[in-house]
């Protein structure tokens, strides 16, 4: 895998503004942790712009708390402060806030799957999905079928940019090259951005444990530190990847390769925090026996053959998968036309901001497209 062709993204590609609708779409955000959190204070920004014209915020909910919003900034204001009104979340509200009329858009900042348990329904019934939640289509089959079919039968949009690469044009590049003519015959690479981020900075000498305090409290991990660590997160990122790509795989045929031991994952979500040092001695000697070597550690996804594996690996230092920084994902597509020298992609492939903008860059092309 030499001589690649490098995307070094930022942003994404302008789209034609075919139609773009005069009355606003109206919005639903569901999660105002994170992502959410950050999907609110990119839409506040846009007060009074062209882009903020194109989408109304209509209902907000967390876990404890919906409401409609008087303003997008009111919004951001509240769901920061915990202080709103004491109706509790309701995902019956979400239909009713958002009417029967115009480009009505449910952006979901959760990692819940009741959230998800309802996004066929919103789709079937006319209104678009976007989410960052890989539940959807990173689950069974059964699930991902069900979400094709209902936004056949509603006319509607999936977006799901931010699933796989926090936004990154993995999917888009995907369904772009297939769009062409290709066939896509492998894809391999770095899909998680905790995980990327901790193995760009773990030295083998201060405890693995806590890394992944500090990538959990930079809001890279997902709420449950181990969805990233048992590679479950990864397993989901590949099974959309690989369906994008037209390999139609059971989430059982993903071989995962879990760092989490035994008796950590047996641990209720609560007392997870002081067991993480569980991770210590094994990582040390991963560490240790990849540093002999001159090699780094990686945890890579790889399809082929109609065959998904995910796991940690130890690599050379100069491979093409062993670059990148902070929690670039790093991910090699090969092809029709990309078949000795793979199409790579890399950047950013977690954190509140890139993920916020791919979430919105989703809502305003099905603004776009009417
Ligand atoms: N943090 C990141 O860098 C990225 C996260 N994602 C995905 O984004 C989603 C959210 O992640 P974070 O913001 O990091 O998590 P978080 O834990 O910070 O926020 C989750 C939010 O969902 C809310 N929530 C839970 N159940 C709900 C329900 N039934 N109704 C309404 N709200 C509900 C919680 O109250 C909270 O506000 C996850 O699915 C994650 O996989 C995707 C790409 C990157
Ligand atoms: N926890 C995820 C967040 C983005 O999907 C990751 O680490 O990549």
């Amino acid at each position: 895998m030499s001589g690649e062709v490098v995307i070094a993204h930022i942003g994404v590609a302008a789209r034609p503004q075919s139609r773009v609708a005069d009355v606003p779409a109206r919005i639903a955000l569901l999660g105002t942790g994170t992502v959410g959190s950050a999907v609110l204070a990119r839409l506040a920004g846009w007060d009074g712009t062209r882009l903020g014209e194109r989408l109304s915020l209509h209902y907000v909910a967390n876990s404890r708390f919906g409401f409609r919003p008087a303003s997008t900034a009111e919004a951001a204001a509240r769901a920061v402060s915990g202080v709103a009104s004491h109706a509790p979340p309701s995902l019956d509200a979400v239909a009713v806030a958002l009417g029967t009329q115009g480009t009505r858009i449910v952006i979901d900042a959760t990692a819940s799957e009741a959230v998800t348990e309802r996004h066929a329904a919103w789709l079937a019934d006319g209104i678009h999905v976007v989410t960052a939640c890989k539940l959807g289509q990173g689950t069974s089959l059964a699930r991902w079928h069900e979400i094709r079919e209902a936004c056949a039968l509603g006319g509607t949009r999936y977006g799901d940019s931010a699933t796989v690469g926090a936004g990154l044009p993995l999917l888009r590049s995907i369904r772009a090259l297939q769009a062409g003519g290709d066939r896509i015959h492998a894809i391999a690479g770095v899909l998680s951005g905790s995980l990327a981020w901790l193995f760009n900075h773990y030295d083998g000498l201060r405890p693995f444990s806590g890394f992944v305090r500090q990538a959990r409290d930079a809001g890279y991990t997902e709420p449950d530190p181990r969805d990233d660590l048992s590679g479950e997160d990864v397993r989901r990122k590949i099974l959309i990847l690989a369906r994008a790509a037209g390999v139609a795989l059971d989430s059982a045929a993903v071989e995962v390769d879990s760092l989490v031991p035994q008796a950590l994952a047996a641990l209720s979500a609560a007392d997870v925090d002081a067991a993480l040092p569980e991770l210590d001695a094994p990582m040390r000697e991963r560490f240790a026996d990849a540093y002999k070597r001159g090699e780094k550690l990686r945890f890579i996804a790889r399809l082929e053959d109609g065959r998904a594996r995910v796991g940690l690996q130890s690599l050379p230092a100069d491979h093409p998968l062993a670059g990148g920084a902070g929690t670039d994902n790093r991910v090699a597509i090969w092809s029709d036309r990309y078949d000795r020298q793979p199409l790579v992609i890399q950047g950013p492939g977690a954190g509140a901001g890139v993920t916020a903008a791919g979430l919105l860059d989703d809502a305003l092309e099905i603004v776009a497209r009417g």
